[in-house]
């Protein structure tokens, strides 16, 4: 299988089933899907988010009408019946809609996606899958990485601010690659920014000085 991104901004996505998973799917899906809607009979004690919670049971011939009425992006089926999950799939591929199963980890369809652990450091996001093999490991890689990406979103928000300044100064492709490639190899920049004590501005200002003397213009 292979990772790709997908913006959930202003989409619909809907969640059956209130267990563990489904509140996981939920407070996932919430921090950026404009609407989430989860449908279940009972709910844990687990927070699902800003998810919106609908207490119902829908059998596997209704299904289809609560994914017709809510017109999601993405169906989540984590419901612990499996007849009831497996009428979610057919009900989503029908639709053409994406489906995330959470009692399956083979046989996967066309549409029918995973949901890998996570890491952000924003804009800066890593996604760990095993096939379905161990999501356990998936879990451990997740805490292992969350410490080493520290500062990432800071040096990619930096390196984004200094290619639109090279770019102002009609920097060229080449020499700007060069420019960027060094800073992001630069251990003392990680260092200050996972201190909080790097100031950006300060930063691209330095590297300008350095790397351009006469203002930049061609090169
Ligand atoms: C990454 C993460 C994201 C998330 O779910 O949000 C995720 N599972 C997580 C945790 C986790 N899941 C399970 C355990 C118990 C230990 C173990 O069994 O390993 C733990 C650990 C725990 O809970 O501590 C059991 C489990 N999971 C699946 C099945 C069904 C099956 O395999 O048939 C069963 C057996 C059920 C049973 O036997 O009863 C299926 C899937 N789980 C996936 C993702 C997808 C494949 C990802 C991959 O390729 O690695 C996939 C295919 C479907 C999907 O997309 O959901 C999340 C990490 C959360 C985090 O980062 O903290
Ligand atoms: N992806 C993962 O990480 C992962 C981890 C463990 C288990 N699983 C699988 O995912 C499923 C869900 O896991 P869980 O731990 O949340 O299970 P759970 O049994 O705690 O929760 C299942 C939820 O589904 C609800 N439900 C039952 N019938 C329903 C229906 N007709 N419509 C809507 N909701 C309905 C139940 O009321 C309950 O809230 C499990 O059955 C298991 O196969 C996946």
């Amino acid at each position: 299988m292979i990772p790709l991104l997908h913006d959930f901004t202003n989409a619909t996505v809907l969640v059956f089933g209130g267990g563990p998973v489904g509140a996981r799917k939920a407070r996932r899906f919430a921090r950026e899907a404009n609407v989430v809607v989860v449908v279940s009979p009972t709910f844990g004690e687990r927070s699902f988010g800003s998810a919106e919670l609908i207490r119902a049971e829908p059998g596997p011939d209704d299904v289809a009408s609560w994914i017709e009425r809510t017109a999601p992006a993405l169906v989540v089926a984590a419901t612990d019946d499996e007849a009831v999950n497996d009428a979610i799939a057919a009900a989503a591929a029908d639709r053409g809609t994406l489906l995330n199963r959470a009692d399956r980890s083979s046989g996967r369809d066309p549409g029918s996606v995973v949901v890998p652990a996570t890491v952000r450091d924003d804009p800066v996001v890593v996604a760990v899958a095993t096939g379905g093999t161990a999501p356990a490991v998936s879990k451990h890689l997740r805490r292992e990485l969350e410490e080493s990406i520290s500062g990432a979103g800071e040096m990619a928000t930096l390196c984004g601010a200094l290619r639109s300044e090279l770019k102002a100064r009609e920097v060229d492709p080449d020499h700007r690659r060069r420019i960027v490639t060094d800073v992001v190899n630069d251990p003392a920049v990680w260092t200050a920014l996972r201190s909080g004590a790097s100031n950006n501005r300060q930063v691209i200002e330095d590297v300008l000085d350095e790397q351009l003397p006469d203002g930049g213009e061609r090169q």
